[in-house]
């Protein structure tokens, strides 16, 4: 069962020369965002650039958000990853959504008007109410961290 989340069309070639958002296989986690660039465009060797995807969403209820990630594909072998690393859609964020897009290589890439370029994932949201305590309740890891139980 898909939930219904409401999306604007921002860009008219959303829908017509380019398909809107969807799950490839009926599988898929994620469905592919476009560049809705209006000219092809070459991110230099570290460069970060905002690009449109054309498309808003209102993700609406506050237990779920969407996160925007890499296509691994592109990451692994062209090095273009996002410049925030994970974008985060928060459930109430209503504007255009954006790619920050990071070519992290150190080769120029060349994107194309309607690249797919990263991906969108909709996910569980659990808000937090703090209890503000002096003492945790023991637990097996205490505040062992960052590596301290070692590699073997
Ligand atoms: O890759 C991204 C990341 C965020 N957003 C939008 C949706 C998100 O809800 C909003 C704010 O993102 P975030 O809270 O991560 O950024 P911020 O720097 O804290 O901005 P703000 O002060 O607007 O919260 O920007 C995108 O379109 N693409
Ligand atoms: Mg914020």
């Amino acid at each position: 069962m898909k939930t219904p989340i409401e999306l604007k069309i921002l860009d008219g070639r959303i829908g017509n020369e380019f398909p809107l958002p969807a799950y490839a296989t009926p599988g898929s986690a994620g469905m592919d965002l476009r560049a809705m660039l209006d000219a092809p465009l070459t991110v230099a060797p570290g460069q970060t650039v905002l690009i449109p995807t054309g498309i808003a969403v209102h993700v609406a209820d506050p237990a779920l958000a969407a996160v925007i990630l890499p296509r691994s594909g592109l990451g692994h072998k062209h090095g273009i990853v996002l410049g925030n690393l994970v974008g985060l859609i928060d459930s109430d964020y209503q504007g255009p959504l954006m790619v920050s897009c990071w070519n992290r290589s150190d080769n120029p890439f060349q994107i194309e008007i309607g690249d797919r370029l990263a991906q969108l994932v909709f996910v569980p949201v659990v808000q937090a109410q703090f209890t503000v305590v002096d003492e945790f309740a023991a637990s097996d890891r205490g505040e062992g961290g960052f590596g301290h139980s070692g590699t073997k």
